[in-house]
């Protein structure tokens, strides 16, 4: 170690959200001696982060957090210490806060994972990042931070921020320097901490400077904590910023080019699965992100594309900024084509009909309503006046669903949410899969619904170094939840998530009205499973319903 090298053992995350939380988790978890507090200005959020019931839902992090937050000074029985980290001795290192002077001026290093969504007003709307969040964390940092800080940019953001908090510092601090790198972060929801443990890359942009390259150091230190040292890529900062926005650019291109795909399929009779599994097996093509269907969700895709085809229009490069904008259109287009495909097949009139969706998520294993496909897939049925649509997810609270579809016309009086799949699918004309949970898959023979075992405490199935310290612990015993607590109430609809449980479909396709029709628009289901139990099933370039060229 260079005497510069001072290890970091104070870190601050400002934003408790998707990123920052699960990521703070997991570094306190691979670095016991180091104090890691994630701040938000929340209030509300940072008590979630503090109870029982975590903000959002992510497969093993509330163990992570437990560990982490709560230390495991109650741990019943725990092996000999494995890796360095004894887990019966530890104290919990991770902590939440809104109190911005004490963390940002305690912190050695701080990472913004604020949020940047795409801006709605002024210049640049629809399509540019809204750095307003991160800003105004920045304007904290000048205002708390000790000289000297580390500021990592953890956030989505576009090339050539880094210059601009830097901007701000200078402004506010001339005679001091904050080291500023890049480390934008590649985690998928619903596999988050899978993605935090073993990470493709973690890459870190830095300046060409001793003071970057120190900086660079220093945060590489923490990560090589449980992350092998050729996983951990050096660039410079732009190379880094931009990194981000390619990678997701480069992931929902893919999307588009199968989808645009399944258009064809339609119009020939091939099949668009066929057709990802043949293309997908050419080992310079690969099999992943071929998946057809509704198209991408989520808070990122969308916004990271479009902020792309802002900064090529911004830098004059139209040809470039259309070649992007044609993967957003090729999205929005699967959609249309998916809500026209249900109409047409009921005789093209919702009236006097009811329509279930099953999913409201952008994708499995997370309950993040944000920029759910499902909500224009709602506005364009609504438009044809059905009866009812009826939705059920597993995992999204019924708040945030409302919340998502408060704008809609007609969505008081025409949606209801159900916590019940069979109450949700019972009288409808057809159902539509918008979420590829598991529970709702037909792709072996279909069981029956087997009666809920008791909720037991989710126990680490740890394998590797990097889940050593989850291995080793039992979970202290948390105190119960008052009465009626609206969280334990979803969790009793996450337990249909346990165990592999499936969906009856012969129990739902009892309960349908005619033509009995389901679209599946995540191609998870398996054609001859529904249609043994009477049902006729489609989806985006796929199924027997609408192909042209039978002989
Ligand atoms: N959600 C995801 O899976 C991924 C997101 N990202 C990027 O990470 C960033 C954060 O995304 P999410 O975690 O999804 O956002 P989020 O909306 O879940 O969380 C952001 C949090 O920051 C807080 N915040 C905003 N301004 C603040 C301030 N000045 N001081 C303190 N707290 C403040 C908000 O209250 C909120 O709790 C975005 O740039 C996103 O593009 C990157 C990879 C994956
Ligand atoms: O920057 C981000 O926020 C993150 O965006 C995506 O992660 P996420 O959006 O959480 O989830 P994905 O698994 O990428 O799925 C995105 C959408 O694409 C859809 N999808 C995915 C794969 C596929 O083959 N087909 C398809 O339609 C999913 O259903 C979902 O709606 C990237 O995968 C992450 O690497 C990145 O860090």
């Amino acid at each position: 170690m260079e005497s510069h090298d001072i290890p970091v053992r104070n870190v601050c995350v400002i934003g408790a959200g998707y990123v920052g939380g699960p990521t703070a988790a997991v570094l306190a978890l691979h670095n016991p001696m180091v104090k890691v507090t994630v701040l938000d200005r929340d209030p509300k959020r940072i008590a979630s982060w503090e109870s029982n019931h975590l903000p959002i839902h992510e497969p093993g992090l509330a163990e992570v957090v437990r560990l982490t937050r709560d230390g495991a000074n109650s741990v019943t029985s725990v092996e000999p210490e494995s890796d360095g980290i004894d887990a019966a001795a530890r104290q919990g290192n991770l902590f939440f806060s809104v109190d911005s002077p004490t963390c940002i001026g305690h912190a050695d290093l701080i990472f913004l994972a604020v949020n940047t969504p795409t801006k709605y007003s002024g210049r640049g709307a629809g399509s540019a990042s809204d750095l307003s969040a991160l800003e105004s964390a920045v304007r904290d940092i000048a205002k708390f931070a000790k000289n000297g800080t580390v500021i990592v940019e953890k956030s989505t953001v576009p090339c050539g921020t880094a210059r601009l908090i830097s901007n701000i510092l200078l402004s506010v601090r001339p005679e001091e320097s904050f080291p500023i790198l890049s480390n934008p972060e590649f985690l998928a929801e619903g596999s988050a901490i899978k993605n935090l443990l073993h990470p493709d890359r973690v890459l870190i942009g830095s300046t060409p400077s001793v003071a970057g390259r120190l900086a660079a150091r220093r945060l590489a230190a923490l990560y090589a904590s449980w992350i092998p040292g050729d996983r951990i890529l050096h660039t410079n900062v732009w190379s880094s910023e931009l990194s981000k926005l390619v990678a997701n650019a480069m992931l929902a291109q893919r999307i588009s080019s199968i989808n645009s795909i399944s258009a064809l399929c339609e119009r020939t009779g091939a099949d668009v699965r066929e057709i990802a599994k043949a293309v997908g097996t050419d080992d310079r093509i690969g099999a992943k992100f071929l998946k057809a269907g509704l198209g991408f969700g989520g808070s990122c895709f969308r916004k990271d594309i479009s902020s792309l085809v802002y900064i090529a229009e911004s830098l004059n490069l139209p040809d470039v900024a259309a070649y992007w904008r044609a993967v957003l259109n090729i999205n929005e287009y699967q959609r249309q084509r998916f809500t026209d495909m249900i109409v047409s097949r009921l005789s093209n009139t919702l009236n006097g009909k009811k329509i279930a969706l099953l999913g409201f998520a952008y994708k499995k294993d997370t309950g993040d309503t944000r920029e759910s496909l499902a909500v224009d897939v709602i506005a364009s049925l609504l438009e044809e006046r059905p009866t009812e649509i009826a939705i059920f997810d597993p995992c999204c609270p019924k708040d945030g669903i409302e919340r998502e579809i408060a704008h809609l016309d007609g969505a008081k009086d025409r949606v209801k949410i159900y916590s019940d799949p069979y109450l949700a699918t019972s009288g409808s004309s057809a159902l539509a899969i918008l979420t590829e949970w598991d529970f709702f898959k037909a792709d072996r023979p279909l069981p029956v619904l087997r009666k809920m075992p008791p909720k037991a405490e989710p126990q680490a199935q740890a394998t590797t170094a990097a889940e050593a310290p989850l291995r080793d612990f039992t979970p202290p015993v948390l105190p119960a939840c008052p009465d009626g607590c609206q969280n334990c109430v979803s969790g009793q609809r996450q337990a249909l998530l346990e165990n592999g449980q499936r969906m009856d479909w012969s129990r739902v396709a009892r309960s349908l009205r005619g033509p009995k029709y389901v679209l599946d628009g995540r191609g998870i289901l398996d054609e001859r499973a529904i249609k043994a139990v009477g049902l006729e099933v489609e989806g985006l370039g796929w199924g027997s319903v609408s192909m042209a060229m039978h002989w």
